[in-house]
């Protein structure tokens, strides 16, 4: 588990103060996919180099599995970090070693014995599906094979937690996928914690089980993305599914329904048409489905004496539906 608690970092330069990481608090738990998101500038990084204390905080704690990280110096400090990976979004390999040879780089750095070592490598490039590039050099791979050795190297010393920075904005959507998947898969095989950094809604929809997003610093909205999606209002929401902007009806009433967890059936459309003669129509929507389970959203345009009575939003709400009138 990894609990943030009061964290804050200020860069400070002759002429102004950047408070990057502005109060956070966040608790990611065992086995979990965690993904921040935000744009660019709103802390993320930040964030997410404390966590490691590749940037050491002005105040608040980290704590890894029950080792509070920050207090930590010298060979302990060295030894907390060995059981955190992190893997980036420029893969930072060596150029002028192999696939095997940067998957070895911290084994080295550990002073695991020759033969451990080059046993350990080929057990982790396995894992990765690139048992059969251990002597390619960094620029004779495609860019998820050298994320995919990345994430070898992070590996290597049994860490329990990942931070992953960015890992899939340089690549393609579909390689963007086969990462994705894979650190899906290995998070579950190897009971890894992933703490990951992103701007893009494709990866939280593809792996992530709880989210954040980050503004100025600060956490605007945090929780399981199933959690989060049935906020009403929550931010989230509205970026995994954009309804766009919602049109002037003069002769309908529009709503917004979100459907998450058991209530993603589609019968609410036909209780609305039986039950208070309404004509329904889907404006816009997807329902999708996510690590933590299937949810959706669509936009409804509901036509009929009642359309613009409460009674049929009422009768949403029991459903277990969250029913927003967007302005
Ligand atoms: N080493 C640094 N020195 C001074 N200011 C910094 C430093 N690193 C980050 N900042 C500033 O802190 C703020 C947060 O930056 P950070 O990189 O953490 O955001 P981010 O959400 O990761 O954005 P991006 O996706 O663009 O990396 C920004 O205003 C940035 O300019």
């Amino acid at each position: 588990m990894i609990q943030i608690q009061g964290l804050r970092k200020t860069y400070r330069s002759r002429r102004r103060a950047v408070a990057a990481v502005d109060g956070v608090d966040l608790t990611v738990r065992d086995g979990e996919v965690f993904g921040v998101l935000g744009r660019s500038g709103a802390g993320k990084s930040t964030l997410l180099r404390c966590v490691n204390l590749l940037e050491r905080p002005d105040a608040g704690t980290v704590t890894v599995d029950g080792v509070e990280l920050a207090s930590l110096r010298g060979g302990r400090l060295r030894r907390a970090r060995q059981g955190i990976g992190m893997i980036h979004q420029h893969f930072a390999l060596l150029g002028s070693r192999t696939a095997a040879g940067n998957v070895a780089f911290p084994l080295e750095v550990m002073g695991v014995p020759r033969a451990e070592r080059a046993a350990r490598v080929a057990e982790l490039l396995d894992l990765v599906g690139l048992a059969d590039h251990a002597g390619a050099y960094p620029a004779q791979l495609s860019g998820g094979q050298k994320q995919r050795v990345g994430i070898a190297r992070a590996l290597a010393g049994r860490p329990r937690v990942l931070l992953s920075d960015e890992a899939t904005s340089a690549l393609d959507p579909e390689t963007t996928g086969s990462i994705l998947a894979l650190l899906r898969d290995l998070s579950q095989r190897l009971g890894l914690t992933i703490l990951l950094i992103t701007h893009e809604m494709e990866v939280v929809k593809r792996i992530c089980d709880s989210a954040a997003i980050m503004r100025d610093g600060r956490i605007v909205e945090a929780g399981t993305v199933t959690d989060l999606v049935r906020r009403p209002g929550s931010e989230l929401a509205r970026d995994l599914f954009r309804l766009g902007p919602a049109p002037q009806l003069p002769d309908a009433t529009v709503v917004d329904v979100t459907l998450a967890g058991d209530a993603t059936d589609h019968s609410f459309l036909s209780v609305l048409a039986r039950e208070h003669d309404l004509d329904v129509r889907i404006l816009s929507g997807a329902v999708e489905e996510l690590p933590g389970g299937r949810v959706g959203r669509l936009r409804l345009a509901l036509r009929g004496a009642h359309a613009a009575e409460e009674a049929p939003l009422r009768r949403l709400r029991e459903h277990g539906l969250i029913v927003e009138v967007p302005r």
